[in-house]
């Protein structure tokens, strides 16, 4: 059998069985989600980590291209208590290494008691412990990958539904899900993806109608062109964010960003709006959260476990943003309406400005 280890930041080695072969080093995390691994393997924002699935068996309904949000595998390596042939096979042609046979709980117990930690992997005929130990040395803190956005964003401008007769989207795309996208694309925009380090030059010659800054892996203060398009654009144009993108955005706008204890990864994650005292069921998959909104901010919606921002809207701008992904995908549909109101942000300000001042 193949051997599989797990060399975690507090001293604990941990021995599983080999499902795809190959060493990797990330941060540790853990997501509850008991279906959507096609989408939780292919989301951007799990770039440099190691995902563990709390729930037992993953892969009970094969692998799908059609559900995938983007065209590769982002984490490092991939854990469970079992893993279906198929998402072995998968992980193995994208050339990620996926351990199971381990005791899950254990390793979930241990990130919510220790936090999200560094972690080294080994997996192969003749792999050893020192081998995941090595991994384990190598490993970088989340926020000292100061260019993760390189890693996961376009390199040039791209467009999608040129043709759509909706609102001009600018998306800065810091490793963007593919269903952002498509949200965008069924509300009839026409979406610009842009670099996540796009210049303030290139967002103006387009002239968008909302500037919207996507989800994505790592430190929020690693995004410094994403941060200053916002602090450029927000009192012309209305802007939106997810996830990082709510992060982002408050960074630009005055507020903090800090990392949690292990984050929120799961797909039932309780939101409670402030103004309705509506419940919803969220998708979510972030480590860092915002700490203080700041005086141009306000939180209107909260994570009901433990009160930390869900929902931030502008003060005195057009602002919309959510920490968690109203695209769902995977995960509960609630939601959606969100992309709604950032078209609907987009359009009033699109229309105020087609009226000549003087009229
Ligand atoms: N899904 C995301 O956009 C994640 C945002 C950020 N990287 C975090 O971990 O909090």
């Amino acid at each position: 059998m193949t051997e599989a280890y797990v060399a975690l930041e507090d001293g604990r080695v941990l021995e599983g069985r080999g499902r795809a072969p190959g060493t990797a080093r990330g941060e540790l995390v853990f997501t509850t989600a008991y279906t959507g691994y096609e989408e939780s393997l292919t989301d951007p924002s799990y770039e440099e980590q190691v995902l563990t699935f709390s729930y037992p068996l993953i892969g009970n309904y094969g692998v799908r291209e059609e559900r995938f949000e983007d065209d590769r595998v982002h984490p490092r390596a991939a854990i469970a208590k079992e893993f279906t042939a198929d998402v072995a096979e998968w992980l193995e042609s994208e050339g990620v290494p996926a351990i199971d046979h381990l005791d899950t709980r254990e390793v979930v117990t241990e990130i919510r008691d220790g936090g999200a930690m560094k972690c080294g992997i080994a997996v192969g005929e003749d792999v050893t412990e020192e081998d995941a130990i090595a991994e384990l040395e190598q490993c970088e803190a989340m926020s000292e990958h100061t260019e993760i956005g390189a890693q996961v964003s376009v390199d040039e401008h791209e467009v999608y539904g040129a043709d759509n007769e909706g609102v001009d989207v600018a998306l800065v795309d810091c490793g963007a899900k593919g269903s952002i996208v498509d949200s965008l694309l069924a509300r009839d925009a026409t979406v610009h993806v842009l670099p996540h380090d796009a210049a303030v030059a290139d967002v103006e010659s387009l002239d968008p109608d909302v500037l919207f800054i996507s989800n994505g892996p790592g430190d929020p203060v690693n995004y410094e062109e994403a941060i200053a398009l916002v602090e450029a654009f927000v009192e012309d144009t209305p802007v939106a964010g997810i996830c990082l993108g709510q992060q982002i955005v408050a960074e630009a706008l005055g507020g903090t960003t800090e990392k949690m204890d292990f984050g929120h990864r799961g797909v039932n994650q309780p939101v409670l709006d402030l103004e309705t005292g509506q419940v919803v069921m969220t998708t979510q998959n972030h480590g860092y959260t915002v700490a203080d909104p700041g005086e141009h901010l306000e939180v209107t919606q909260i994570n009901v476990n433990d009160d930390t921002p869900e929902g931030i809207d502008g003060i005195e701008y057009d602002v919309i943003t959510r920490q968690y992904h109203p695209e769902a995908n995977p995960g509960p549909e609630d939601t959606l309406d969100f992309f709604d109101d950032v078209l609907a942000m987009a359009s009033e300000r699109a229309d105020a400005r087609a009226v000549p001042a003087d009229d």
